[in-house]
């Protein structure tokens, strides 16, 4: 089985090599293939993601991605900065589909900025689309205003766009994942004002006459980031487009105590996959040896369970996360009062260690 490994920037390196480890330690062997993306691609290659590193992904059996983008090339033109990389990625293998589950682990209660009350016991599944939207609809651009009021001054533009056979699919992503868990659906969009969120809200509400058993609801984005924090255990799947996607899931993220606990699973339509912690690149901490890994280690738990049907080996790195964390060790990011502040190495390491207790 063939993993490409693309690390990436900023704490990329950090947390992917944890995973490799972890994955290294399981017993069957895997052929790693590393490859540079983002900003380290662009440094060796002159591109975010050079044909090389595109081969690479296409050829893999499922790739395993860190995270990209430094402040470093914000000045750059906007088709050779690092975050094309993974909209590229996205787009070239037809990744639409985005998992974000959200668990909020017994230990970590304390670690999350709400009370235990609202967050213990949360397992919320977040699907975001992943390839529509307005992160990739044109036109977009910069240019000089038409309108009278502003005439010449500068105007900033992106258009909103979803395609009926996007929503449907992304649909039934969402109804088939809710089948296997609590038969819940929550579209979520915003159809008040969008007519993109009226024809998702309409689709989906056609696609969901497929699956009599699951209870489809809907909800406008802006009270949905709202009951997210009020009443998080309300939701069980939640579907929505690749802009509130994005947003939503990083708030779901400090429900589970911290960002570096949130893996997600990123699919086409035969279950091939990239697997990425949902977080970015933390340039802020990186280098530092404090980023947790556990995100990016769940993400390869997905990875072995969604594309490469091994569920058990799955299992075992999920108990294995389970049990550093009964053992009281955290990385900054997680760590409370009683508990053991540990390094990024030294939590890959305890978890290399689990998988054999
Ligand atoms: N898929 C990707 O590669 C993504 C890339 N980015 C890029 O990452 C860069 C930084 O973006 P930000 O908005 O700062 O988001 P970010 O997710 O990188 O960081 C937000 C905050 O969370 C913390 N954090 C993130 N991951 C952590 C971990 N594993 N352990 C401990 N703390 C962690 C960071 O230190 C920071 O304070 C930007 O260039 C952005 O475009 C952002 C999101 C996704
Ligand atoms: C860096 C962006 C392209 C995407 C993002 O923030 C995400 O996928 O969570
Ligand atoms: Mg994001």
């Amino acid at each position: 089985m063939k993993i490409a490994v693309l690390p990436g920037d900023g704490i990329g390196p950090e947390i992917i090599s944890e995973a490799v480890k972890v994955l290294n330690a399981l017993g069957p062997k895997f052929e790693l293939e590393t490859a540079p993306v983002g900003g380290a691609a662009y440094d060796v290659a002159g591109h975010p993601l050079p044909p090389a590193t595109l081969e690479l992904a296409k050829n893999a059996d499922a790739i395993l991605f860190g995270a990209v983008g430094d402040w470093k090339y914000d000045t750059l033109a906007r088709e050779l900065r690092p975050e094309q990389a993974i909209l590229g990625l996205r787009k070239h293998l037809e990744l639409f589909a985005n998992f974000r589950p959200a668990i909020c682990y017994d230990e970590l209660t304390a670690a999350s900025s709400l009370k235990a009350e609202i967050v213990g016991g949360l397992d919320i599944l977040i699907i975001r689309e992943l390839n529509g939207d307005i992160y990739f609809g044109q036109p977009r651009g910069i240019r000089a205003s038409e309108l009278p009021l502003f005439k010449g001054a500068r105007e900033g533009f992106d258009m909103m766009h979803y395609c009926e056979p996007e929503v449907e699919r992304i649909g039934r992503v969402a109804f088939e994942a809710a089948r296997k868990r609590s038969k819940k659906v929550c579209s979520v969009d915003k159809a008040n004002v969008l007519e993109t969120s009226q024809l998702w809200r309409e689709v989906m509400i056609r696609v969901g006459k497929d699956y009599p058993d699951v209870e489809l609801s809907h909800m406008y984005v802006d009270n949905a980031a709202m009951q997210l924090v009020k009443a998080p255990k309300a939701f069980d799947v939640v579907v929505t487009g690749n802009l509130f996607g994005d947003i939503l899931s990083d708030e779901a993220a400090m429900l589970t105590g911290s960002i570096g606990m949130l893996p997600s699973a990123s699919l086409d339509k035969n279950n091939k996959g990239l697997y990425e912690p949902s977080h970015g690149s933390a340039p802020d901490i990186a280098g530092k040896g404090i980023a947790n890994p556990l995100a990016t280690v769940l993400s390869a738990a997905m990875m072995l369970r969604y594309s490469l049907g091994l569920p058990e080996q799955a299992d075992r790195i999920e108990a294995a996360v389970q049990k550093v964390l009964t053992q009281g060790l955290r990385t900054a990011d997680i760590f409370t009062a009683g508990t053991t502040k540990v390094s990024t190495i030294q939590m890959g390491d305890a978890v290399v260690a689990a998988l054999s207790q």
